[in-house]
């Protein structure tokens, strides 16, 4: 029999970090002699970050989380995978910030993949710098509460990233909490843009027994196998130039609500620029002039009201 692909999960809320660390997989799966192939899960109709990817075989899968809405289209394309011609050596999944990899875990083991793909290692990236924030009663829903925890519980490798955005006395706190909930053989490593040593990123951490228990544990579902989703993707197309400045001032006073943004703006002197806005923080990088793209702006929260969200971003960033 073929051996089978070995399947590595990238889990973690919104902005933690996951991308970032799939480049640095991908770097070394490649040193290794492997041919990666790649799914990207992005709960919005665009994946801004395409571009990071063009060398690479990569399948989107856009406008749902792999774990309830388009579990169809995942298994549809591990199937591409298992082409003659589009054979790959490993696979690394990338869900949405707010996909529960214990349902990715069940499509492997309750349609048929996992005789030919085995999961190796569920990888959860921590935003060290929120992970308190967004744990606590006082400043989070108990939606990200219990999304958090099913992340955790099924991982088999925490990356607890950011560390350079928090002090020594929070990393221990943040630490201390994490150990709480996990087995004690599970590995906590810290991160900085996701830099870890190849063998520890791509370790079969594969744990059968225990990844069959937690599938069947209990988590929160619609009678139609959706998530409680209370999650929304809001899309602002953009027609015209937008000042960088004021783009990054007006997303620094969104509520906290909103979790994270991005999307690819263009200045007044023609310059295409990715903006990543997650811990609070924005970032903005130069990207090639020939990249075919619309320029937009996403935004990931909770409950948000998306007239008044437009309406804000007409009167602060365009009327500038
Ligand atoms: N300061 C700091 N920023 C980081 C670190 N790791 C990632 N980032 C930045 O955080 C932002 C979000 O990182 P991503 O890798 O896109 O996060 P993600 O988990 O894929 O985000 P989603 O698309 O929401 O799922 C980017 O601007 C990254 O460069 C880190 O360790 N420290």
């Amino acid at each position: 029999m073929k051996q089978k692909i070995p399947v590595y999960i990238l889990t973690g809320f919104l902005g933690s970090g996951k991308t970032t660390v799939l480049l640095n997989m991908l770097e070394h799966a490649r040193k290794s002699g492997l041919k990666p192939g790649l799914l990207l899960n992005e709960a919005g109709s665009v994946n801004v970050e395409r571009y990071l990817f063009q060398e690479e075989n990569m399948i989107e899968l856009l406008d749902g989380c792999i774990c309830c809405s388009i579990k169809d289209d995942l298994v549809k394309a591990c199937q591409f995978y298992l082409r003659e011609e589009t054979q790959i050596d490993i696979l690394f999944i990338e869900g949405t910030g707010v996909s529960n990899p214990k349902d990715i875990v069940a499509a492997f083991h309750n349609r048929g993949l996992s005789h030919y793909f085995e999961i190796n290692s569920i990888i959860n990236v921590i935003d060290a710098s929120k992970y308190l924030e967004y744990k606590s009663v006082f400043s989070s829903s108990k939606e990200i509460r219990e999304l958090l925890k099913d992340q955790l519980e099924i991982s088999t490798l925490v990356l607890l990233n950011k560390i350079d955005l928090l002090n020594g006395r929070k990393k221990e706190k943040v630490i201390n909490h994490i150990r709480a909930q996990l087995n004690s053989n599970d590995q906590i490593v810290e991160t900085t843009y996701g830099r870890a040593n190849g063998e520890i990123l791509l370790k079969n951490r594969y744990i059968e027994e225990r990844q069959t228990k937690e599938v069947q544990g209990n988590h929160h579902h619609h009678a139609n196998g959706q998530h409680l989703h209370s999650f929304q993707t809001i899309k602002l197309e953009l027609w015209s130039y937008v000042e960088k400045e004021v783009l990054e001032k007006w997303l620094i006073s969104l509520p906290d609500y909103i979790y994270r943004g991005k999307g690819i703006i263009q200045t007044k002197e023609k310059r295409l620029l990715q903006f990543q806005f997650s811990s609070r923080n924005v970032v903005f990088k130069e990207i090639d002039q020939f990249y075919h793209v619309t320029p937009c702006v996403i935004l990931i929260g909770q409950d948000m009201n998306k007239q008044l969200i437009q309406n804000s971003f007409q009167e602060n960033v365009y009327s500038r």
